[in-house]
């Protein structure tokens, strides 16, 4: 098991914690103090899965972060605040699903896993929890970062019809217009309508030759 912290001292701390509770397992665990934000490599052979209690404020990031940069993660089970919880696992045509949802579906499969009450934790944070798990699968067919930049285009302004919010991206309405009806969507479809495949199929339609 390789850990990933970013505080020196717990990140100090935590073999010797091992060590005292569970001598047996202590020459498994190595700990790598680090942002697991930038973190580029792990030690050690190819991770296959992923279980985290997340840092809250960046827990999609570094989710999304690790899922890219470890393709040998098959699984990941990670404890998040319950409202980032039930984005990452929402459905297409849900009020919560978003640019997390869209991204996090890229990867796989992705569930909630049970919710886990403020009360468990000392001191008691001012939030509920919610674990996700997910388990891999091949992506849809088409580039990554061009699907990722017309999610992040269409939820920008997720109230606008899609020809509207996606303007800017396509380089006007018109061409906003022809590559949706490209890839078989209704131009006045919302964006929180449309799966990961769907947007997959824009972002691989042909640019306007005009703006
Ligand atoms: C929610 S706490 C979980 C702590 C502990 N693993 C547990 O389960 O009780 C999140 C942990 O992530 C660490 N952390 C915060 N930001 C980080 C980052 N960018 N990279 C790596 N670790 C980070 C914090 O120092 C903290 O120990």
């Amino acid at each position: 098991m390789t850990a990933v912290e970013i505080d020196p001292r717990l990140a100090e701390r935590l073999p010797r914690t091992v060590a005292e509770r569970v001598p047996a397992l202590a020459d498994r665990l190595t700990v790598v103090q680090a942002d697991a934000l930038r973190i580029l490599e792990v030690p050690g052979p190819p991770p296959t899965a992923l279980v985290a209690n997340l840092p809250y404020n960046v827990a999609v990031p570094v989710l999304l972060h690790l899922l890219e940069l470890l393709p040998t993660l098959r699984r990941a089970l990670v404890l998040v605040q319950a409202e980032v919880a039930e984005r990452l696992a929402a459905p297409p045509g849900t009020a919560a699903y978003g640019v997390p949802s869209v991204k996090a579906a890229w990867y796989g499969e992705v569930r909630r896993a049970g919710n886990v009450g403020r009360r468990v934790f000392w001191p008691e944070p001012n939030v509920d929890s919610g674990l996700v798990a997910l388990v891999r699968r091949p992506p849809p067919p088409g580039d990554r970062a061009a699907t990722f930049a017309v999610v992040d285009a269409a939820f920008a302004t997720r109230r606008k019809g899609l020809r509207a919010a996606l303007a800017r991206w396509a380089g006007s309405p018109a061409a906003a217009e022809a590559r949706l009806r490209a890839a078989g969507i209704d131009p006045a479809t919302r964006g929180e309508r449309l799966s990961v495949t769907d947007f997959a199929r824009l972002a691989a339609t042909e640019p306007a030759q005009q703006a």
